[in-house]
């Protein structure tokens, strides 16, 4: 599980200013003439250059690092050397996604070609960019499946983190060649002799084919591509088979449609075509193929081992059906072409609900909601209504990270004026008649009558790995027991560098397990995760009941262990924000038929009127107004009034 995404009106992606793009500027502001000529030129001179190199002298490779280790940084040092892009011109060409500017983190897998000359001879380098994240474990693997090999990155004062390690798999099990670099060595904290010691124990790769260098200063960077090209083996396929080719990626551009981003395992793709799609099924004909130089730069054909772009004339309008890890090949093929293994879809598993606080500002938020969701794949949305919160949606991700990137852009732009849940985890129901239900939305999850259908209930654990150094493991492993972890591996690759992994339940992951982490190691420990699938699990739901009336939007399926602590921190954080009223109201939280918490508000008579002149009319009218504005953000649960700043502050963290 995990993936991508593009934001907004910022879905466009960004676009390097580099020397080339400048020339076009200027050329443009002239005269359109002599804007199209150097443009032609430029292409036509790339695409002979790449025309008589033989797919022998293609590398196609990707950086496997921990989060800011420094693969962005090096990427952009590699540009500049084989002079893709101009020196100091342009900062990290592959983050190009705005959030991973704002983040400083590689949320979506970018490639970029480039052309080396090596002892007299061109080389075609594909580099593609991975995310560094957890959450996109899917675009990782798909990306490292369109490489031949990886340089494997570590920072020369961190060492050897749990990305790394998570990644050393994944690229391991896809057969990738490794080729180890050895990053900031200029940090006054660089130890690189304990990260090759790491780098042997811990990947048993060899410290005499490793490339020590600074990606910051430049320093011995230019030692990476000779090993590149003599380490990492050059992609096979015959241009002149049936195509199959394989999608890594994909984005939405408002006039092209779905833009697709490629790796031709065999046969060639020109514009004109029609291809097909295994998947979907659906077919299309090819309006544009190119390569990313680091822009999309058209070209007449793309074959056998490239990795490139192409979009379709008319356009692919769903980026839901450019699905990461489909095969495509020209209609009339399908029978003759086995498609590539490794396509599976995208599985949400957090989940949280969304709300306008005043109804009247639903068709807005929609619009957004919309906008986001035209770039990611992976977020689902359904409707949801709620007798308190009025109508809203529901939305899906792969992950936490993905999850909190897609609120923050909606709290950006919406602030105050959104209601969203806090994070919950699908669970799965077996009932007593053998059929399974996945259920992700808490309301839905049965309570009373339980014993009678319900034969077993599920929750989603995670495999989770985190590196750390052995200081902290006492903190470490208290946090992961009471967090319900059971303990599988603990391994100490270094003296000083310990690695633990706990099978934990995905509900306490999402329940901001890596601010505790970060929290309880001093920022020192790094952890990824992956899918476990469902356990058996002791899980009850829990409901916030006002005067009787269940609060549906609040409603949580929490492990027994936990009701009575949650029940109790419930209803004394909302009878915090509950206005008083004419009436007695009784807060409660129950699991089933049991209460497990109550809280009384006593009652209290509000007239806005009272203190006022019997004379004063305008200013009469003007407090009813007020109050009439006011009730729009007011809700009704059963016979009580709650304002919805009441359940903003209540489900705010
Ligand atoms: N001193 C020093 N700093 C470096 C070096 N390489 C990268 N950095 C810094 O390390 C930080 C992270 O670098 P990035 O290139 O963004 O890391 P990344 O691996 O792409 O990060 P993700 O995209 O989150 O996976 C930035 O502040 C860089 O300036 C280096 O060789 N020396």
């Amino acid at each position: 599980m995990r993936r991508c995404f593009r934001i907004g009106d910022s879905l466009l992606r960004y676009r390097p200013n580099n020397g080339l793009h400048q020339a076009f500027r200027c050329s443009f502001t002239t005269t359109t003439r002599s804007f199209a000529a150097p443009v032609l030129k430029i292409q036509s001179e790339l695409e002979k250059r790449i025309s008589v190199i033989p797919i022998d002298r293609f590398r196609n490779f990707c950086i496997v690092a921990h989060v800011d280790h420094g693969k962005s940084t090096l990427s952009d040092r590699l540009l500049e050397i084989t002079g893709t892009i101009q020196a100091g011109s342009n900062k990290q060409v592959l983050d190009k996604l705005e959030v991973e500017r704002e983040r400083g983190i590689t949320v979506k897998a970018q490639t970029c070609s480039m052309i080396y000359n090596y002892q007299g001879e061109d080389y075609l380098l594909n580099l593609v960019d991975t995310p560094g994240h957890v959450d996109f474990r899917a675009e990782v693997s798909r990306s490292y499946a369109s490489c031949g090999g990886a340089l494997l990155l570590i920072d020369a004062s961190q060492g050897v983190q749990a990305q790394t390690v998570a990644n050393f798999y994944l690229a391991f099990s896809e057969g990738l060649r490794l080729v180890p670099i050895i990053n900031k060595i200029d940090l006054p904290s660089a130890d690189p002799p304990r990260a090759l010691e790491q780098m042997q124990s811990t990947f048993e790769l060899d410290p005499a084919n490793a490339v020590l260098v600074s990606a910051k200063t430049g320093l011995n960077v230019e030692a990476i591509l000779p090993q590149t090209i003599e380490q990492i083996p050059a992609p096979t396929g015959d241009s002149t088979a049936p195509l199959r080719l394989l999608l890594i990626d994909s984005w939405y551009d408002n006039f092209k449609g779905v833009i697709l981003l490629v790796r031709i395992f065999e046969g060639s793709i020109r514009p004109g075509e029609t291809i097909r799609s295994f998947a979907t099924n659906l077919k299309y004909i090819v309006g544009e193929v190119g390569i990313m130089y680091p822009d999309q730069t058209p070209l007449t054909v793309l074959r056998a081992g490239q990795l490139g772009y192409i979009y379709f004339n008319p356009g692919m309008k769903r980026i839901r059906d450019a699905k990461v890890g489909d095969t495509f090949t020209t209609v009339g093929n399908e029978k003759t072409v086995q498609p590539l293994p490794g396509f599976e879809e995208p599985k949400a598993m957090v989940f949280v609900a969304a709300f306008p606080v005043d109804q009247s500002d639903y068709g807005h938020l929609e619009d957004s909601i919309n906008a986001i969701v035209l770039n990611d794949r992976s977020v689902t949305v359904s409707k949801e209504s709620s007798e308190a919160l009025g109508a809203g949606w529901r939305l899906g991700f792969l992950g936490t990270l993905h999850c909190s990137v897609f609120e923050d852009r909606l709290r950006q732009e919406h602030g105050a004026s959104i209601i969203l849940t806090p994070p919950t985890v699908p669970f799965k129901v077996i009932w007593t008649t053998g059929k399974e239900t996945i259920i992700s939305n808490p309301n839905e999850f049965p309570d009373d009558d339980r014993n009678q259908k319900v034969a077993e209930l599920q929750e989603p654990y995670v495999s989770v790995t985190i590196a750390l150094p052995e200081e902290y493991i006492g903190k470490v492993i208290e946090l992961c027991e009471g967090n319900r972890g059971v303990q599988t591996k603990l391994t100490f690759f270094t003296a000083t560098q310990v690695v633990l992994k706990y099978d934990l339940p995905l509900a306490q992951l999402v329940d901001d397990f890596f601010g505790k982490l970060k929290g309880a190691t001093k920022g020192y420990a790094s952890l990824d995760y992956e899918d476990a699938g469902f356990r058996r699990s002791n899980i009850q739901k829990l409901q916030l009941l006002v005067n009787k009336v269940p609060v549906d939007a609040v409603s949580r399926v929490v492990h027994t262990s936990q009701l009575d602590r949650l029940g109790r921190e419930w209803v004394s954080k909302f009878k915090e924000h509950v206005d008083r009223q004419m009436f007695e109201i009784v807060i409660q939280a129950a699991s089933g038929r049991r209460i497990v918490a109550r809280e009384t508000i006593k009652p209290f008579r509000k007239d806005v009127l009272q203190k006022l002149h019997a004379a004063d009319v305008s200013r009469r009218k003007k407090l009813l107004e007020r109050q009439k504005e006011g009730r729009k953000k007011l809700r009704a649960v059963g016979n009580v009034i709650i304002e919805q700043k009441a359940f903003q502050a209540f489900l705010a963290k």
